[in-house]
């Protein structure tokens, strides 16, 4: 395993971003028990407040939807303690999340097509993904990759393994960067 003592000192929050199917809600999960910090998802959260999130989108559209998410967003990243925080995929939209996150630790996690064709199944819970999940993914990767990589401190580059070596990836690269 790789050792997290200079990783477990960082008083910032670390921040996962990237496309959806990338594991910022798993990977982000095993990194915070790793790291003996808290986790927060803040898909989950607005679940928590809003109900589902598909049904959010059909009930007030995605404008609506990016509104509350950025509140949301904005209150967990405001965390008293240093967390862990899975943000939605689309959060990283708002120019107001991007403004906080320049203070905070941000790994951006990637992917390639096939993982994505793997992890998505049929796209019920994302919304954004519509009825041709692949395509929209595809469409949805190549508008916002260039945001993605703008808010990151690290990239993690798709590869193939577990959750756990994953994580022993962040921590490695977090460590390269402190
Ligand atoms: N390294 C991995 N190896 C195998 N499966 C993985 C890996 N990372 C994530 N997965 C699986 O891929 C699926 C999507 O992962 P996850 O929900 O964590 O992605 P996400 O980035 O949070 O997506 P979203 O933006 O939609 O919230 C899950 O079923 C998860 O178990
Ligand atoms: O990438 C997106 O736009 C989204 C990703 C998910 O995490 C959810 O926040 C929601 O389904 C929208
Ligand atoms: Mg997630």
């Amino acid at each position: 395993m790789v050792g997290t003592g200079r990783t477990q000192d960082l008083a910032r929050n670390i921040v996962l971003i990237g496309p959806m199917g990338s594991g910022k809600s798993t990977v982000g999960s095993a990194l915070a028990r790793r790291l003996g910090r808290p986790h927060v998802d803040t898909d989950h959260f607005f679940v928590a407040r809003h109900g589902s999130i598909a049904e959010y989108f059909t009930t007030h559209g995605e404008e609506a939807f990016r509104a509350e998410e950025e509140k949301v967003v904005a209150e967990l990243l405001d965390s008293p303690r240093p967390s862990v925080i899975s943000l939605g995929g689309g959060s990283i939209l708002s120019p107001r999340t991007r403004e906080t996150l320049s203070s905070q630790l941000v790994v951006m996690l990637d992917l390639t097509e096939q993982q994505a064709r793997q992890r998505l199944g049929d796209g019920s819970t994302r919304p954004v993904l519509g009825d041709d999940p692949v395509s929209s993914w595809l469409r949805i990767y190549a508008e916002r990759e260039a945001l993605y990589r703008e808010c990151a401190d690290v990239v993690v580059p798709p590869a193939e393994g577990t959750i756990d070596e994953r994580v022993d990836t962040i921590v490695s690269a977090l460590r390269a960067v402190h």
